[in-house]
C-alpha cells in the first residue's frame, strides 16, 4: 500500500490525464466507483432507502461527493446534496455533476429549519467539503459549516481527508471535520497518518487503486509497513543461547536504570541468547537487576568497554542515559568495531558530534528519535518538524547517512531511498519506557543477524502488537511499559502466524 505527498499525488493526477488522455470527470468518476464500493462493503451495506446528506467544496474533493451523491441515488439512497460557496466559484467539473445531479442546495440560503430537518432524516453526513487542496486560513463559510456538521452527532465519512486536515502533515487547521470513517481514494496521502489526523480521522479506510499514473522512480518509495513483508530469524532445536546472539544495551544511568532494563528485556523477548545491561560508573544497577535472566554490569573507560563487548552481536546506546561529551569516544569506538549499533535516548544528540566520522562505522548506525529528539538535532522546535515530518525524515537520512526510526503516532521507517509508515494510534504507548522497549526489541533482531531493515521492521511491529495487546487488558489510561514489555510475544506470535500463513498460502 503506497502512500503519497500532496505535490506527488497531483504529479500522478497531472500524468494520468496527460499519459492515459483521461479529464478530471474521468478520475473522478473511477474514484467514486471505489470510493462506493468501501462505504457499502466496510459501512453502509444497504444503503438503498437511508438518507445521506452530502456537503460538498468547490474543487476535486467536492466533485468527488457530487459523483457519489448521484451514485447513491442510482441505488435507491435519497441524497441532499448541498455547496458550501455559490456557483461563482464552482469549478467546471463541480458544475457538470451538480447540473447532472438536479437539485443542489447552498449552504447560506438553507434555513436552520431545513438544516435541522435533513439532520433528523438522514443516516450519515458525506464530508467533501475539502481534500488535498486545503491550505491557508478557512474560510468563514467553510468554518461554520464544519462547526455545525461535527455538532450533529451523525456518523460522518470525509472523503479522501477530514475537511480542515491538512494533506502532506495531518495538521489541523483552527476547525476540522471530526469524522466517523475517512475514505482514502488511491493511497494514503503523508497527512492521513501523521499529526493530529488520528483525532480525527475515525476508521480509516482505504479505496482499491484507481488506476492513476505511478512514478516508477519516486525520490523516496513510501509505503506502509505490513506484517507480510517480514521474516524472523531462524531457531534450530539444537542451538547453544550464544547461536542466538548476545546483546548489550549500554544505560541504565543513575536515576535512570529502569530504562536500561526494560531495553535489555525487550531484546531478550525477541529470541536473542543473552541480554545484558551495561552501566557507565553505575554500581548501584549491578544491584537492582529487577531481572534474573539479564546481566548487569558496570565499566568506567573505553577499555572496559571493548572488553565487555566481545561476543556481542548489537548494542543499544542510550536507555537511560543523558548527554555526556565523553560518550562520543565510547560511540565511535563502537560504530569502528563490528558491532550492529542503535542509538537511542540520551546517546541520539551525539550524532552531531559524529556526523563526520559516520562513514568509519562497519554497519550503518539505527537512529530511534521522537520528533523531539529530531527537532533538537536540527536546532528546531518539535512544531517545525511536524510542520513537515517528510522533509525533515529526507532530511535526516541526508545528512547524516544512518537509518532512521522516528516515533510517534505514525511511526516511520526510513532507509536509503525507502519509507515505511507504521500508523497505529494508541495514546497508551505515550508513556515513559515505551521507547526504550522500542530500541531493546531493534537490539535483539540485530543481536540474531536480522538486517537493519528487517529488525526495524519486526521491532516496530511487534512493539506496535504488544502495544494493541497491552491496551486490551489494561486501556490506553493504565497500561504502562512494563506491559508493553510482557506482551511482546503476542506480536512476536503475530508475525510467526503471518509468516506460518504465508508459507501455507
Ligand atoms: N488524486 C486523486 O487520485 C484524485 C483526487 N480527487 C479528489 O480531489 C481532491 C483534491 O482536489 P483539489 O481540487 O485539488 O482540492 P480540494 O477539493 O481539496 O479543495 C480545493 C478548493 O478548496 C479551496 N480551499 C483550499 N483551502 C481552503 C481553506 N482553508 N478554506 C476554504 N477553502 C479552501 C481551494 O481554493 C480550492 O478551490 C482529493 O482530495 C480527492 O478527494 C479526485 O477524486 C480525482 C482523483
Ligand atoms: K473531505
Amino acid at each position: 500500500m503506497n502512500v503519497y505527498t500532496v505535490e506527488e499525488m497531483r504529479e500522478r493526477d497531472r500524468n494520468t490525464m496527460i499519459q492515459h488522455n483521461m479529464d478530471i470527470l474521468t478520475l473522478v468518476d473511477r474514484a467514486t466507483d471505489e470510493i462506493l464500493d468501501v462505504l457499502v462493503s466496510s459501512i453502509c451495506p444497504q444503503p438503498e432507502g437511508k438518507q445521506f446528506l452530502v456537503v460538498c467544496g468547490k474543487g476535486n474533493n467536492g466533485a468527488d461527493g457530487l459523483s457519489l451523491a448521484g451514485k447513491l441515488k442510482n441505488l435507491g439512497s435519497r441524497v441532499v446534496a448541498i455547496m458550501i460557496q455559490p456557483q461563482e466559484f464552482w469549478s467546471e467539473e463541480v458544475r457538470t455533476l451538480a447540473h447532472s445531479l438536479g437539485e443542489v442546495f447552498i449552504w447560506d440560503e438553507v434555513s436552520v429549519e431545513r438544516w435541522d430537518e435533513w439532520v433528523a432524516g438522514s443516516r450519515y453526513i458525506v464530508d467533501a467539503i475539502l481534500g488535498t487542496g486545503c491550505r491557508g486560513e478557512m474560510e468563514p463559510a467553510v468554518a461554520a459549516a464544519i462547526a455545525q456538521i461535527n455538532e450533529t452527532g451523525l456518523p460522518v465519512i470525509s472523503l479522501d481527508l477530514p475537511s480542515g486536515i491538512r494533506g502532506n502533515n495531518g495538521q489541523a487547521c483552527e476547525i476540522a471535520i471530526k469524522a466517523t470513517y475517512t475514505i482514502v481514494v488511491d493511497g494514503y496521502k503523508t497527512g492521513n497518518l501523521m499529526g493530529s489526523s488520528s483525532v480525527y480521522s475515525g476508521e480509516l479506510l482505504l479505496t482499491k487503486e484507481v488506476g492513476l499514473w505511478t512514478s516508477s522512480n519516486p525520490d523516496y518509495k513510501k509505503t506502509m509497513l505490513e506484517r507480510n513483508q517480514q521474516k524472523l530469524p531462524s531457531r534450530s532445536k539444537a542451538a547453544h543461547k550464544y547461536d542466538f546472539g548476545k546483546l548489550v544495551v549500554i544505560g541504565g544511568s543513575r536515576g535512570m536504570e529502569g530504562a536500561g532494563f526494560l531495553a535489555a528485556m525487550a531484546g531478550l523477548r525477541t529470541g536473542c541468547g543473552v541480554s545484558q545491561l551495561l552501566s557507565c560508573e553505575n554500581w548501584e544497577a549491578r544491584k537492582m537487576s529487577f531481572y534474573p535472566e539479564l546481566m548487569v554490569d558496570t565499566f568506567f573507560d573505553h577499555q572496559g568497554l571493548m572488553e565487555k563487548l566481545k561476543k556481542t552481536n548489537a548494542v543499544v546506546f542510550g536507555p537511560g542515559t543523558v548527554y555526556v561529551e565523553r560518550d562520543v569516544e565510547y560511540v565511535q569506538e563502537i560504530m569502528e568495531s563490528d558491532i550492529p549499533l542503535v542509538l537511542d535516548g540520551g546517546a541520539i544528540p551525539l550524532l552531531n558530534d559524529l556526523r563526520d566520522r559516520i562513514q568509519l562505522s562497519k554497519h550503518r548506525l539505527i537512529v530511534t528519535p521522537h520528533t523531539g529528539e529530531m527537532a533538537r538535532l536540527f536546532r528546531v522546535t518539535s512544531r517545525d518538524v511536524l510542520e513537515d515530518p517528510v522533509y525533515f525524515i529526507t532530511s535526516f537520512l541526508e545528512s547524516y547517512q544512518v537509518d532512521l526510526v522516528m516515533k510517534g503516532p505514525c511511526t516511520v521507517i526510513a532507509s536509503g531511498q525507502e519509507m515505511f509508515f507504521s500508523y497505529g494510534p494508541n495514546s497508551g504507548m505515550a508513556t515513559a519506557g515505551s521507547g526504550d522497549v522500542l530500541s531493546g526489541l531493534i537490539g535483539g533482531f540485530l543481536a540474531q543477524g536480522c538486517s537493519n531493515e528487517e529488525a526495524m521492521k519486526s521491532g516496530v511491529l511487534v512493539h506496535q502488537e504488544a502495544g494493541n495487546a497491552a491496551r486490551k487488558i489494561y486501556g490506553e489510561r493504565s497500561m504502562t511499559s512494563t506491559d508493553i514489555l510482557s506482551n511482546i510475544y503476542k506480536g512476536i506470535h503475530g508475525l510467526e502466524q503471518t509468516i506460518a500463513e504465508d508459507v501455507k498460502g
